[in-house]
């Protein structure tokens, strides 16, 4: 390999640097810690899917997933997300087992960049999916997990939107039919200047085309439902909208109205939701942090019917959001010569018997002793003849 690629990475790939892996720690404990005392098992599965299987349920583009060839010849895909590696799980090992299952993980997700765009393209997300449960309470449950499993991590100032596949579907499929997908891209992509560039060029009439204009307005609190209704009159975006209010009473019930709101034009990037979608942000970042919905129709592709919902917190932007965290530990380095090295490591052990970080340093091993103590909040010197040896 010539030298010039030696320091540097593959495109969206990165390290972890020990204070960034310290705060994620910390972080991606108290998530799971949250998503435990609420229930759910913990689960892993493997790095590398099927691309005919998991790779296509996944939902993503073609063009952002890794791929690679097996011994076989088979073509396997490093799995850009977790939920569909979960639907085969509970669909084969664990197919005897009777829904609601109620799953967590904490796992490295991948997704292929084009461009130099600093997004990355590894990326660990934590995250819950309530297999076997069609209920707005499942819906409600999955949102209040995520709320409180984000201010357990010690995020303040947040918000999850909240809005619906089917009320989307219902009002752009009855406006311009085959032609959703074109706004509903501009949608998963937040393009409103986009939108309303384009929603101007249809061929549809004027009332029509401020319909779809009054889509972007349709944000807030339960009164934002009223003002849907009023753009809608297919079953479908019925429906939708009643699950909304009746998700909305849950989340009052769980004391949790000041972090959502609801957002009508909501569309996410995974193509495989059905139902009720959210997103969080936090205040500080632009880009949602969280995400997740109903998706019922993903477990039947793998032969276990099952109504599903379930999120994934990005626990990178969620250290982010965060931002500094309390630094926990008191740092302690002894440095010693050998002449005292045996009540140095005896002095660490019972430092570190009480919990403490203690990095041990022979001070021959050492060229900048300043310079090393600048790291440490507390440093001990065992040098030189024993005490009473002169
Ligand atoms: N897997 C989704 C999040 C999610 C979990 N369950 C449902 N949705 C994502 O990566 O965005």
């Amino acid at each position: 390999m010539s030298k010039p690629l030696m320091f540097e990475k593959p495109l969206g790939m990165r390290d972890t640097l020990p204070e960034m892996y310290e705060m994620k720690k910390q972080v991606s404990q108290q998530l799971e810690a949250e998503m435990t005392g609420w229930g759910y098992q913990m689960v892993e599965t493997p790095t590398l899917e099927y691309y005919e299987t998991v790779g296509l349920a996944s939902a993503i583009l073609d063009q952002q997933l890794f791929k690679l060839l097996d011994q076989q010849g088979n073509t396997l895909v490093l799995r850009p997300d977790m939920t569909a590696p979960i639907a085969r799980l509970v669909a084969s090992s664990m197919k005897g087992e009777a829904y609601p299952l109620r799953l967590s993980y904490q796992s490295s997700v991948y997704r292929a960049q084009q461009h130099e765009a600093g997004k990355p393209a590894e990326f660990e997300q934590v995250g819950v999916e309530l297999i076997g449960d069609g209920t707005v309470s499942a819906d409600g449950e999955v949102i209040a997990l995520m709320v409180s499993s984000l201010k357990r991590a010690g995020l303040t100032n947040f918000k999850v939107a909240i809005g619906h596949v089917g009320y989307v579907n219902a009002l752009l499929l009855d406006i311009v039919g085959e032609r959703a997908d074109e706004l509903r891209r501009f949608l998963y992509e937040k393009n409103y200047v986009g939108f309303r560039e384009h929603v101007k060029n249809l061929p549809i009439s004027s009332i029509d085309k401020g319909r779809l204009l009054s889509l972007l307005k349709l944000r807030g609190g339960k009164d934002t439902v009223e003002e849907a209704r009023k753009l809608i009159s297919t079953e479908e975006g019925t429906k939708a909208l009643a699950e909304l209010t009746e998700l909305w009473q849950v989340l009052e019930s769980y004391g949790i109205e000041e972090y959502v709101k609801l957002d009508l034009n909501l569309v996410l990037h995974m193509s495989y939701y059905t139902g009720v979608v959210f997103e969080g942000y936090g205040s500080r970042l632009g880009v949602p942090l969280c995400s997740g919905g109903r998706y019922d129709e993903l477990l039947g592709k793998f032969d276990r019917p099952g109504q599903a919902t379930g999120f994934g917190v990005r626990l990178d932007l969620l250290v982010e959001a965060i931002g500094e965290l309390a630094s926990t530990s008191k740092k302690t380095c002894i440095v010693f010569s050998k002449e005292r090295r045996k009540e140095a490591f005896q002095k660490a052990a019972s430092l570190r018997a009480n919990g403490e970080s203690v990095v041990v340093q022979d001070i021959a091993g050492v060229k900048d002793v300043d310079g090393m103590s600048e790291q440490f909040t507390e440093v001990h010197y065992f040098i030189g003849a024993k005490k009473g040896d002169a």
